[in-house]
């Protein structure tokens, strides 16, 4: 194996690079690079990772000339700087590191407030002009005061606990927060138009989605207290900067701690020049500790991937431990198998898609299974697919997945079986894996059988009539096809039947077409599987 070649274009601390190099990745340190986007596209092409922060911009043009990518690592939460739908076409993981830099961020939070609540930075400022203008910086008491936290999931609620531990009352809008979630924080779980109307200081830790871009804006804040305080360290966007300048200016919000802005690097914006907003340039996540943690992750995850195939904290992939890769292999060749037979003999467009687990392929990691299964269904339509890819293009197809587990029904340990429903028929093909670690076909058209799989096969579905073998087997032989092994199956004397050649070389057309002027033979197709 090509040792992998990792991209650090941030400025990740130099752990990171560290952890690549330990683990056998040849790491380029360029920490300014992701700024500079032409020579950024330039040089991506080199590359089979790319670890990040959030002054590298992936757009899907970048993507597009990242022919070798396999894994694009966001040293920290929001991948808001990463078109994921872009990234999943090509089949590039997108991950990141959940927890490393959340209390980091929530102490930042609760700093702005401070700050806020007592214009820390402009009384700095005063004090060092030797001005000493004690009254001028009257400040607000936060004890007893009600904080408002939109988005109560890692970092929000860590705001929550450090605000209850400062006696504030918290009231929490999420839609995911439970009943039960809320009770153990202590904090009160209302609806978002509640949470304007009674809050005194109002923080916001929610991702930026379509959804929340916005979020307050000038109808959210006329439903606010007058005198609300607002805190914004989760994304620019999620804020109107203009319309929180304006009610800063009518006195509507009394104060503004801002750590994001709508554009980054903000080198000039509407909130710069009013009093009572303290600025930090995105510093959130800026702790040495936090900055440890993700670059240490970063890497892990990214090596792990790379050298092991597991997969963790991917945004566009189920989750693969390193434990278990190795054992999900085999069933992820197989699952692959079973798509890629009925991917190959499909002949309308795919309505539904369904996977069977029986036995102990149900207590492996079937959402990984099933993205594998797909990625060979759609790859003989769509050749640049991966198990990353194929779950969205399944989607953007319309096509219905479903997946089904059960306990052990036959004589095998496990098997999977697919049915996939197109416009006019539907088809079934199951397999299990041996203990010899190959895949096998075990039921072809509800037929059971027995067959090995190689790399060039042909498969005919044919009458159950005397002479099928002699016909396969003389027209190969006399056209120099050689058989590995042959399987014949059918579902009752004198009904239906197929057969499963293993054959060392693809079989020329044309061969195929003298098989296919024998009457008994209802059909003949080449198969080619990646075994
Ligand atoms: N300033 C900085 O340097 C940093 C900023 N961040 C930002 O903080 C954000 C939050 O991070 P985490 O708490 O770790 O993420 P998280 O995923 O644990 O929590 C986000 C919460 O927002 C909730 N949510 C989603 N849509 C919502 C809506 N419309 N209204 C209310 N709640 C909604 C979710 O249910 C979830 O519980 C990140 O997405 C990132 O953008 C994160 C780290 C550092
Ligand atoms: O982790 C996040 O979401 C952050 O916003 C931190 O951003 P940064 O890594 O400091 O550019």
């Amino acid at each position: 194996m090509t040792k992998p070649r990792v991209l650090v274009s941030d400025k990740l601390s130099e752990t990171a690079v560290q952890i690549f190099s330990d683990r056998g990745i040849d790491v380029d340190f360029k920490p300014d690079l992701g700024k500079d986007k032409d020579a950024l596209l330039a040089a991506i092409g080199d590359y089979d990772g790319l670890a990040i922060r959030s002054a590298t911009k992936v757009t899907e043009k970048l993507i597009g000339a990242a022919d070798r990518l396999k894994v694009i690592g966001r040293a920290g939460i929001g991948v808001d700087n990463v078109d994921i739908p872009a990234a999943s076409r090509r089949g590039i993981i997108v991950m990141n590191t959940p927890f490393g830099n959340s209390i980091t961020t929530a102490e930042h939070a609760i700093s702005l407030m401070l700050a806020v609540a007592r214009q820390i930075p402009a009384a700095d400022t005063s004090t060092r002009a030797g001005k000493w203008e004690k009254s001028k910086f009257m400040g607000t008491e936060i004890t007893g005061k009600r904080l408002g936290v939109i988005g109560c999931g890692n970092i929000g609620s860590i705001v929550a606990t450090r605000a209850i531990g400062l006696k504030m009352h918290v009231l929490a809008f999420d839609p995911f927060l439970s009943d039960e979630r809320a009770r153990d924080l202590g904090v009160e779980k209302v609806e978002l138009d509640e949470l304007f109307t009674r809050s005194d200081f109002i923080t916001l830790h929610t991702p930026l989605t379509d959804k929340t871009r916005n979020i307050i804006d000038a109808g959210a804040i006329a439903k606010m207290r007058d005198g609300v305080r607002i805190i914004n360290c989760a994304r620019g966007g999620l804020v109107s900067e203009a319309d929180l300048a304006e009610a800063l200016k009518s006195g509507k919000v009394a104060g503004a701690g801002i750590d994001v802005f709508e554009t980054e690097p903000a080198t000039e914006n509407p909130l710069f020049d009013i009093p009572n907003v303290v600025c930090t340039p995105h510093l959130g996540a800026s702790t040495a500790e936090a900055q440890e943690n993700v670059a240490l992750q970063v890497a892990e995850q990214m090596s792990d991937y790379l050298l092991r195939g597991a997969v963790s904290n991917a945004i566009n992939m189920p989750s693969i431990t390193a434990e278990e890769a190795p054992v999900l292999k085999p069933f992820v060749k197989l699952a692959e198998v079973l798509g890629s037979f009925v991917g190959q003999v499909a002949e309308s467009a795919i309505l539904e898609v369904e996977i069977l687990y029986d036995g102990m392929t149900a207590n492996l990691n079937t959402k990984a299974l099933t993205s594998a299964t797909l990625a060979g269904l759609i790859r003989p339509q769509v050749a640049d697919v991966n198990m990353v890819s194929a779950p969205i293009m399944v989607k953007e197809r319309g096509v219905i997945v479903s997946e089904v587990k059960r306990d052990k029904s036959g004589v095998f340990d496990g098997y999977i079986k697919l049915t996939v429903k197109s416009a006019n028929q539907t088809r079934s093909v199951a397999g299990t894996v041996f203990a010899d670690g190959k895949p096998r076909f075990i039921q072809i058209k509800g037929i059971n059988l027995d067959a090995e799989i190689g790399r060039n096969m042909v498969y005919t579905t044919n009458n159950d009539a005397p002479g099928i073998i002699g016909i396969l087997g003389t027209t190969f032989g006399s056209n120099g096809v050689n058989i590995a092994n042959f399987q014949l199956g059918r579902n009752r004397p004198g009904g239906d039947a197929i057969a499963l050649l293993y054959v060392d070389d693809p079989v020329p057309e044309h061969v195929l077409n003298k098989v296919r002027e024998f009457p008994e033979i209802l059909s003949a197709k080449p198969l080619v599987f990646d075994v």
